[in-house]
């Protein structure tokens, strides 16, 4: 199986908050809570893969975006390497742009929310990094 490599953005705004998006029933990982973002496509690099899919899914532009973590996890049907990207500089009003619930949730809220299992080390470092 082919690693798929996805960019992933840590929105956070002026008032600290993160964006977090629910996954599609359909979609792997289904009814999940992510941060927004996608596949990184032939030629992109991180951050101009991330660009992209935030515009496509959330209606947000990004003006910079920093390396938070990188996670390599198997999932039994799908391996992704996961680039989590800190992304504070951006402008728009975001919007579910594929149908999808979007929310901004304070950091301490995180973990009310279902994550796919490869974002739990993620998740407890923002709570500890950002309390
Ligand atoms: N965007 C995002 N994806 C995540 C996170 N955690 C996690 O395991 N993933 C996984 C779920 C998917 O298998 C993959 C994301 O790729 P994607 O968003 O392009 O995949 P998709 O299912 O929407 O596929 P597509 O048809 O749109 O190409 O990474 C996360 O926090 N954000
Ligand atoms: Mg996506």
């Amino acid at each position: 199986m082919k690693r798929v490599h996805v960019a992933a953005g840590i929105i956070i705004n002026p008032e600290h908050k993160i964006l977090l998006s629910r996954r599609l029933s359909h979609q792997h990982q289904g009814g999940k809570w992510e941060f927004p973002g996608g596949k990184v496509e032939q030629g992109e690099t991180v951050s101009e893969a991330l660009t992209r899919e935030l515009e496509e899914e959330v209606n947000l532009t990004i003006f910079d975006c920093s390396l938070f973590e990188t996670i390599s996890f198997d999932y039994p049907d799908k391996q992704v390497l996961l680039e989590f990207m800190l992304v504070t500089d951006f402008s728009g009003n975001a919007n579910g742009n594929e149908g999808q619930e979007i929310r901004w949730v304070e950091v301490q809220a995180l973990n009310q929310y279902e994550f796919p299992a490869a974002n739990q080390p993620i998740v407890t470092a923002l709570m500890q990094q950002f309390s």
